[in-house]
């Protein structure tokens, strides 16, 4: 991915502070925390949706949208990508985690 999503979040940073004509970004953050929680609800269900279906392309445009939106999201609650990345590199140390997860299935 090298530096994509480092930029895509940059990007939606800079828009959270300013007031760029035409800017969807723009828009989602005046609309608010409720509608941006709707889009990831939304381009969550349409990731499932193109997967389901078996159209590749259309999931990997769905992913797109819907990484996009978390991005917004991250940025909207003060949430930094270093974050996700340090929690993803401690996940990353741990390994045989089946357990524990089927031990949970079994008792939902
Ligand atoms: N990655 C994206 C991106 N992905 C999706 N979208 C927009 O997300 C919207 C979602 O489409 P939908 O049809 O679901 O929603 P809609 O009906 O258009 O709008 P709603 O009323 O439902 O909110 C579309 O308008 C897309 O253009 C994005 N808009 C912006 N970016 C990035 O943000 C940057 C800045 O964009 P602006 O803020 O528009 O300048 C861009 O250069 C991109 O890097």
């Amino acid at each position: 991915m090298n530096d994509t999503l480092k930029n895509l979040y940059e990007t939606v940073l800079s828009r959270r502070d300013s007031h760029t004509e035409g800017s969807y970004t723009c828009y989602l953050f005046e609309q608010g925390l409720d509608k941006i929680l709707k889009k990831c609800g939304e381009e969550c269900s349409e990731v499932i949706i193109a997967a389901k279906n078996g159209e590749n392309h259309e999931t990997v445009m769905e992913i797109s949208d819907l990484l996009y939106h978390l991005m917004v999201l991250m940025v909207q609650s003060g949430i930094t990508l270093e974050e996700v990345e340090a929690e993803l590199d401690k996940r990353s140390n741990k390994t045989g985690n089946l357990k524990k997860f089927h031990s949970v299935d079994k008792n939902s």
